[in-house]
């Protein structure tokens, strides 16, 4: 994929008890061609001139008092609000939707699941927004399947804030069928200038074109190539 002179720029972050952080990087490498910057929680500077930082799945501190609660206050949270408020893009991948919004730079929550347990299979997305430049080649109601592992996946909001998001056209992806009881059915959000992404479904899961169905297929690929085309054409 053609990119302007500089490269790619991605860094990735590692929080204590991350276990998608290499997965992401290995994705974002397949895809790009350019290797992730890897940066560790403690650290308090981001690396110059990135295009994306990606906040990988797992455990981080091993879920304690909330999935996500301690990772917000890590201090390269810091510096991911301070290069998200310059407009640097953010993708944060289950655990890593957990912080953005226990970091608040998303609306809402991530509650335990309805049904209390572990949900871990391939389900399908609904694709809500085509505009972002994480959705923008995909057809508005277009299915994806891709792999979602978690048990704290109920976004929840309030009914206000949700009719927001619908209005606004901040509702990335929906479960095509109930997956977790995320309210209205919401598996990904966007920040108010679409340039952060929650989601719940790990699409660093689903980039292998070779791969069958049931190892996740390549739809997730698809995603990260919409952030490099947005890129290399903004
Ligand atoms: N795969 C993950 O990122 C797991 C996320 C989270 N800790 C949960 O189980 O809810």
């Amino acid at each position: 994929m053609a990119f302007p002179a500089n490269g790619f720029r991605a860094a990735v972050v590692t929080f204590p008890g991350s276990n998608c952080d290499r997965d992401m990087a290995a994705a974002l490498e397949a895809v790009s061609g350019q290797p992730a910057v890897r940066v560790w929680h403690g650290d308090a500077d981001l690396p110059e001139r990135l295009d994306l930082i990606a906040l990988p799945g797992g455990f981080s501190y091993g879920d304690y008092l909330r999935s996500g609660a301690m990772a917000a206050m890590s201090p390269i949270m810091r510096a991911v609000a301070a290069a998200a408020a310059r407009g640097v893009p953010v993708l944060g991948v289950c655990n890593g939707f957990q912080v953005l919004t226990e970091a608040r730079l998303l609306p809402g929550a991530l509650m335990r699941n309805a049904d209390q347990r572990f949900i871990c299979r391939t389900v399908t997305l609904k694709v809500e927004n085509t505009s972002s430049l994480f959705t923008n080649g995909f057809a508005a109601g277009e299915s994806l399947r891709i792999p979602v592992a978690h048990h704290d996946g109920n976004y929840f909001a309030d009914a206000e804030t949700l009719d927001r998001l619908e209005g606004e056209g901040r509702i990335a992806f929906r479960y095509a069928e109930t997956c977790n009881g995320s309210a209205r059915d919401i598996a990904g959000v966007l920040s108010d200038n679409g340039r952060i992404l929650g989601m719940m479904p790990h699409p660093e899961r689903a980039i292998e074109p070779a791969a069958v169905a049931s190892l996740g297929g390549a739809d997730g690929r698809r995603l990260f190539e919409n952030i490099l085309s947005a890129l290399a054409s903004a």
